[in-house]
């Protein structure tokens, strides 16, 4: 008996040896692959490595390592569970980002109502809220290809209930109290839907592999948002330029700006999906918010919005500065 147990422990540990071999090498050659295809990733500037996905692979698997890629041998066959548990969490998280949003219109909504926001900061804490907010949930969705796309569902979703509501089709008061500067609903189908669409682009251009989408998110919510608030409240000095933006709108956009993108970037950072050489970054963010405050500084009278002007030329920027790619 004795030596049939040796042999059979012995035949199972040499089919471990050769899964072993055989994940090894897809792994190798798959990883080979992904360096190949995306050679930012070795820059030591930035390298992303999700630890998420390391983490659970790490936390699955045992000792097979490839280049700190932990793969488990039977996992590389993806069986159809892992896609299922993802496709659930994604659309989990999804319900549960949509709700914030909900929540946070309708929270802004009665403060309005009630008196207790004045109408225009409570539109610019919505601005500058959401994103922000919204930003900050794309931890909670998957480690899938699929899951940037379940969350663009989000703003796609505001993005139809600002149509609907813009073009009266359906009459909604908390929308229009919380995000419109004179409570008319066809100002929902200018600044705030072309702030959804760009957190929809930003969500699948970028999502959280490149610090590109994060920054310029940023300086739409953060700077652009507290630019109005400082200006309305503190701007007597005015822009020779542009008599309806002030320096104090324009310095504030910069520094909050600024901060509030190296806070973003730090965040993801933390969670591992970017290693970033900070000295190197705080010089490119820092390129990245005077370009945004000088074009929001600029007339917009027949112009693009504030909300497309902005993260564009942030995105711009960051792209040739940074090198980042999607
Ligand atoms: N650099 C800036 C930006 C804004 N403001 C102040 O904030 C007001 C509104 O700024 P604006 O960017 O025009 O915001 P809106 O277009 O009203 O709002 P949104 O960007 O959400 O469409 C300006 O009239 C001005 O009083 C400022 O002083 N200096
Ligand atoms: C007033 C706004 C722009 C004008 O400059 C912002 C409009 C915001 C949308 C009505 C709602 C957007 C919601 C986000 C897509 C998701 C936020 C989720 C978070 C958890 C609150």
């Amino acid at each position: 008996m004795e030596l049939v147990q040796q042999v059979t422990s012995h035949n199972s540990q040499e089919t471990r040896l050769i899964h072993m071999a055989v994940a090894t090498t897809i792994a190798t050659a798959a990883n080979r692959k992904l360096s190949i295809l995306r050679p930012h990733l070795r820059t030591p500037r930035y390298a992303t490595s999700n630890p998420i996905t390391h983490f659970r692979h790490h936390h699955l698997t045992h000792n097979v390592c490839v280049d700190d890629v932990h793969v488990k041998p039977h996992l590389l066959l993806l069986p159809p569970r892992a896609f299922t548990v993802d496709l659930i969490q994604d659309a989990g998280a999804s319900l549960l980002v949509v709700s914030g949003a909900y929540a946070l219109v309708s929270g802004f909504d009665n403060l309005t109502r009630r008196q207790i926001v004045e109408q225009n900061l409570s539109r610019k804490l919505v601005h500058i809220l959401s994103g922000l907010l919204y930003m900050g949930c794309w931890p909670i969705f998957s480690t899938s290809t699929e899951a940037r796309y379940f969350a663009a569902l989000v703003p796609l979703l505001n993005c139809v209930r600002l149509l609907v509501h813009g073009l009266s089709l359906v009459t909604n008061e908390d929308l229009i109290n919380s995000v419109t500067r004179e409570g008319k609903p066809e100002e929902l189908l200018r600044g705030p839907l072309y702030y959804v669409l760009m957190l929809i682009l930003c969500s699948i251009l970028f999502w959280r592999e490149s610090p590109v989408g994060v920054v310029s998110l940023s300086m739409m919510c953060g700077g652009d948002g507290i630019a109005d608030i400082m200006g309305r409240r503190f701007g007597i000095h005015k822009i020779p330029y542009n008599k309806h933006k002030s320096w104090v709108g324009s310095i504030s956009m910069f520094i909050v700006g600024f901060l509030i993108s190296i806070g973003m970037l730090y965040y993801f950072s933390k969670f591992g999906y970017f290693e970033l050489d900070w000295a190197w970054t705080i010089e490119r963010v820092a390129l990245v918010a005077m370009m945004a405050t000088v074009v929001e500084s600029l007339p917009t009278k027949g112009g693009l919005d504030d909300n497309v002007s902005v993260p564009l030329v942030s995105m711009v920027t960051a792209y040739l500065s940074f090198g980042f790619q999607p």
